[in-house]
């Protein structure tokens, strides 16, 4: 079996991105990625398919808080959880890098401030085509350029419902999108702005996902790189000291191989590289590997996130939604000076998709709606999300018990959230007293977010100076273990309010260029 200077686990937005960054090192690396590239097939965009049959997310049971078995919202796939993301790509804000008091507890300060990120802030928007416009967005930090490109347009629709919130007083901007889109020349458009974006892989492969834009760029360019599909990890092996990584134990298509190499990065999306560590255990690594700390799997966090619709009278014709985004109560307002989170579209709210996203005690009723009448709402309707920061909690952990995976997740920092969903609510019925009515349609709904909805999960394996407290350290090596990274949404010491992806991307260009650094030494 031959020997590589570097192994990455996972090719999402994490691994995606550090292979596409040390691929032109020439160094020799091998990425395993569990599962195969998505297929383009039609169900890509049949909202039937992605959200009531699931077809995308994987088949794994975990167990939640309550004993019982749940099908997590994930998948496996070459690009990760981005092949079905909804590609809204924002930095944290500056303020988010320090320590932030909330409502109901402390965010922690990062180690390093939003001054180490910038630059490769700046990369990742490029490399991900973000499309949006600086200057547009009250909280939106300090940039050293421009978007890459300028900011996707509201269509007739959605510029009305923008224009009115301006009206109100408050600051719509453009959502910060990560697509290919020209909107100067269609015909060179790869994106035709379908309704069926945000939580639906791209059957036009428009969405800027770390497939498109980074693993198959970097495979195609370089011979260094070698991909290996359906290939999942299964333990991690040290030496004898257990200070170094030897073999990389991986089930490729039903056969076992140990892979070697100088150096092994874990991107396997923040519960899974848990799991592969404390899977790992060994003699010298009795709770996992890298896990003196005791840290590894806990302070899992995943925002509080509720899908709002606003039902209106009229028709939304607007086919591409998801463009406006709002950041007034991102630090709170006078009456509740505490953070309350960002609001942002959603994509379209298709008819098919109206099951899956009712509220538990809704979903069969609404199932019983014929679907013509489903279509006549579904097509009344803007979509809102709405997220709040989720404080790290020891106890919100990943464990893995019995060989299982178990997922312990008691939502905090509630009352942040339901003032966002109150404030929020107020707003748009604000907007036209008779003409809309809000109904508030969640997916996670107040006070009881599902475990399974684990897209924005980052948090278990957090870096830091200290080997006592977290588990990497600031370049996003193990404390314990000399040549182990992690490289995805695992390192975050704390959540902000926006969305991950960005920084997960950036971060793994900042990591990527201490690899080089120490390929160098
Ligand atoms: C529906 C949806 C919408 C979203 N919308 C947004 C959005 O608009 N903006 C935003 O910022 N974020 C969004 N997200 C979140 C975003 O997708 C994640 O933050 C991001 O993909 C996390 O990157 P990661 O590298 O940590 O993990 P992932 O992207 O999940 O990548 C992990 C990789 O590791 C592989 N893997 C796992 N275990 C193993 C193993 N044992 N062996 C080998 N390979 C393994 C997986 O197959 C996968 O390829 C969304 C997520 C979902 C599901």
């Amino acid at each position: 079996m031959s020997h590589y200077d570097l192994i990455i686990i996972g090719t999402g937005a994490g691994g995606g991105t550090l292979a596409h960054r040390l691929a032109p090192t020439g160094k020799k690396i091998l990425v395993l990625e569990r599962g195969d590239f998505l297929p383009r097939e039609k169900a890509n965009w049949s909202a039937l398919e992605v959200y009531q049959k699931e077809r995308y997310h994987t088949d794994e049971h975990w167990i939640g808080n309550d004993g019982k078995a749940f099908r997590p919202q994930t998948g496996y796939w070459v690009g990760g959880n981005t092949k079905v993301y909804g590609a809204a790509l924002l930095r944290l804000r500056e303020r988010d890098f320090g320590k932030v008091i909330h409502k109901e507890g402390i965010s922690p300060a990062w180690e390093l401030s939003y001054r180490d990120f910038e630059p490769y802030y700046t990369e990742a928007e490029k490399l991900y085509d973000v499309h949006g416009l600086r200057g547009t967005d009250p909280t939106e930090p300090p940039a050293s350029g421009e978007y890459p490109y300028p900011p996707v347009s509201h269509e007739p629709d959605m510029q009305a419902i923008a224009d009115n919130i301006r009206k109100l007083g408050y600051y719509p901007f453009h959502l910060p999108l990560g697509l290919k889109l020209n909107e100067s020349d269609r015909t060179k458009s790869p994106c035709i702005r379908c309704d069926t974006f945000d939580g639906y892989p791209c059957l036009v492969g428009a969405k800027a996902d770390a497939d498109m834009n980074a693993i198959r760029p970097a495979r195609e360019k370089y011979d260094n790189l070698t991909l290996l599909t359906h290939a999942k990890v299964l333990r991690l092996l040290t030496s004898e000291s257990g200070r170094e990584i030897i073999g990389v134990e991986t089930d490729v298509n039903g056969e076992i191989h140990v892979f070697k190499s100088d150096i092994v990065v874990v991107a396997c999306g923040a519960i899974n590289s848990a799991v592969l560590l404390l899977r790992s255990a060994n003699d010298k690594h009795p709770k996992g590997l890298a896990n003196s700390s005791d840290q590894v799997g806990r302070n899992f966090m995943k925002h509080l996130a509720t899908a709002l619709v606003a039902l209106h009278l009229e028709v939304n014709h607007a086919s591409f939604q998801k463009t406006i985004a709002l950041n007034d109560f991102y630090w709170g307002e006078p009456d509740f000076p505490y953070p309350m989170g960002m609001v942002q579209n959603t994509g379209n709210v298709l008819a098919d998709m109206l099951p899956a996203e009712a509220p538990p005690l809704m979903a069969p009723f609404v199932k019983l709606i014929p679907k013509f009448e489903r279509h006549l709402i579904a097509e009344r309707t803007t979509g809102w999300w709405l997220q709040t920061e989720d404080l790290p909690d020891p106890n919100n952990r990943v464990q893995v018990i019995n060989g299982k995976i178990h997922l312990n997740y008691t939502p905090n920092n509630t009352e942040a959230g339901d003032r966002l969903i109150h404030r929020w609510t107020s707003v748009l019925k604000a907007l036209d007293r008779k003409a809309m009515h809000v109904i508030p349609f969640s997916i996670y709904p107040r006070n009881h977010v599902p475990v399974q909805a684990v897209a924005h999960q980052c948090g278990t394996c957090r870096f830091g100076s200290d080997p006592k407290s977290s588990v990497l350290d600031l370049n996003c090596r193990t404390h314990d273990i000399d040549n182990l990274y992690i490289v995805d949404g695992s390192f975050f010491p704390s959540n902000s309010g926006v969305n991950p992806t960005l920084t997960i991307m950036a971060n793994a260009l900042r990591v990527g260029d201490c690899l080089i650094e120490r390929f160098r030494k």
